[in-house]
């Protein structure tokens, strides 16, 4: 690593991530680290310019307020320290915070900015080869924006050495396997391994309708897939994981409250286990996004929605079964398309479609129909903690209920979720 870097110590603050985000949009690369880190562990960060010691409320633990090590105040960086008595000490207004923080950083810590996704893509290409050498990497690749973009950055730095594995579950949304395959094995030239598992995933779901029943089904049955492929693979050292910094920090420092295991692909057999390859594992999202434009990956693919790890099938609610998930799939993709064409794309947070287990009585054509409601949602959040809901258009809505009635074979009615988090959560299930 050649960046500059500012060292941001977590003494029970509840903004490390935000802070280090504004020091990284200032140009300088910035990492957090506990409290207590060792005078070795902080002399082998590159390029280290400078130190915030970042206060805040989770500041005392067990009745004794915790403080920086003896390291921190003897390595001779320049050190700002932000809290007062417990409470964070930045100023709330942006323009304040940023020309504190640029003080700190530029004047007093003279770091350079340096960090930019051309210099980031460099250094990593650099340490993954450096860590696979000649040897082969496996990539479990959803399509979502994390492992495509890890993706994207081993094929730079190892090509074919990479092998991606693409399982096509049925739960995806339309179109998503096809562009994998187009994007990675013809515009790319990667090892792609397509697995049709559509029928295996939709059996082992077959009557199963509890939603916690489902999502469990369908992670053992990924992992059961995934493991089979890479038995058939000779020779591979290590697996590949879209780690992002977020899921690191969440899975916490000493003074963090939240705990949250992230789920990539860790439930492999002993036997199977690989070394390894987080190279996106410090980045947050939107950097995150950043490196997979920079690598070419088309945007469709970098600025899309999240989508959750059990896909459709968290929308087909109930028992899934196969023509209520084409219409969760054929409806999500005009409410999709429409949304495009509103200029709506990008700007509201998650919108999709659901389509419940029971039907009502309609009309087409002077004859009475009994077919299923297709639900619209359609939501802002900042932190998927809380979420309102998008006020769309009305003759948006019209619109999107009459394409959907008219193309969706077996829907006769379109209705819209009004309802915010809480108490709704985002999706239904
Ligand atoms: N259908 C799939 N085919 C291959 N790999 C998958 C598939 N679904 C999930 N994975 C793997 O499991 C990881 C975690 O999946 P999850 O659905 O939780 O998405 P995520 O953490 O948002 O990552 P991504 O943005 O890559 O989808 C993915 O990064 C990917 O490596």
């Amino acid at each position: 690593m050649k960046q500059d870097m500012i060292v941001i110590l977590d003494l029970g603050s509840e903004q490390n991530a935000q802070i280090a985000r504004e020091v990284r949009a200032l140009g300088v690369y910035s990492e957090i680290h506990p409290h207590d880190i060792t005078a070795q562990a902080l002399s082998a960060l590159p390029n280290v310019k400078g130190i915030i010691l970042n206060g805040g409320p989770n500041r005392v633990v067990d009745g004794v307020e915790i403080d920086a090590s003896r390291a921190v105040y003897d390595s001779g960086l320049p050190l700002m320290a932000v809290d007062h008595k417990g409470e964070p000490d930045w100023p709330a207004d942006d323009d304040a915070r940023r020309a504190m923080l640029s003080g700190f950083v530029f004047d007093l810590c003279k770091a350079q900015p340096n960090w930019n996704m051309e210099n980031f893509i460099a250094d990593q290409v650099e340490l993954i080869r450096r860590q696979i050498g000649e040897k082969k990497v496996l990539l479990a690749l959803s399509g979502g924006v994390d492992s495509s973009v890890v993706a994207a950055l081993l094929i730079r730095a190892v090509g074919k050495q990479l092998t991606c594995v693409h399982v096509n579950h049925g739960l995806l949304r339309q179109g998503e396997p096809e562009q994998v395959v187009q994007v990675f094995r013809h515009q790319m030239d990667a090892n792609l391994i397509y697995v049709d598992a559509v029928d295996r995933f939709l059996d082992k779901l077959a009557g199963v309708a509890d939603p916690e029943r489902k999502r469990k089904i369908i992670g053992a049955e990924f992992i059961r897939v995934f493991e089979e492929e890479a038995r058939k693979l000779e020779g591979i050292d290590f697996l590949a994981q879209g780690t992002i910094y977020p899921d690191i920090i969440e899975s916490g420092t000493k003074t963090a409250k939240a705990v949250k295991a992230h789920h990539n692909v860790g439930g492999l057999p002993e036997d199977l286990k690989f070394e390894l390859v987080e190279p996106l594992k410090m980045l947050f999202k939107d950097e995150v996004r950043a490196c997979g434009k920079a690598l070419g990956l088309p945007d469709a693919m970098v600025y899309r929605q999240p989508f959750p790890g059990p896909g459709l099938g968290v929308r087909c609610l109930g028992a899934i079964t196969r023509d209520r998930l084409e219409a969760v799939r054929a409806s999500d993709a005009i409410l999709r398309e429409e949304f495009h064409n509103a200029g709506l794309e990008g700007k509201v947070w998650q919108y999709f479609t659901v389509v419940p287990d029971f039907k009502s009585v309609g009309v087409r054509d002077n004859k009475r129909t009994f077919d299923w409601p297709v639900i619209l949602r359609a939501v802002n959040t900042v932190d998927a903690m809380t979420a309102t809901v998008e006020d769309v258009p009305f003759a948006l809505l019209q619109k999107i209920t009459a394409r959907i009635t008219a193309e969706v074979p077996g829907v006769n009615r379109v209705l819209y979720d009004l309802t915010p988090k809480p108490t709704g959560t985002i999706e239904w299930e």
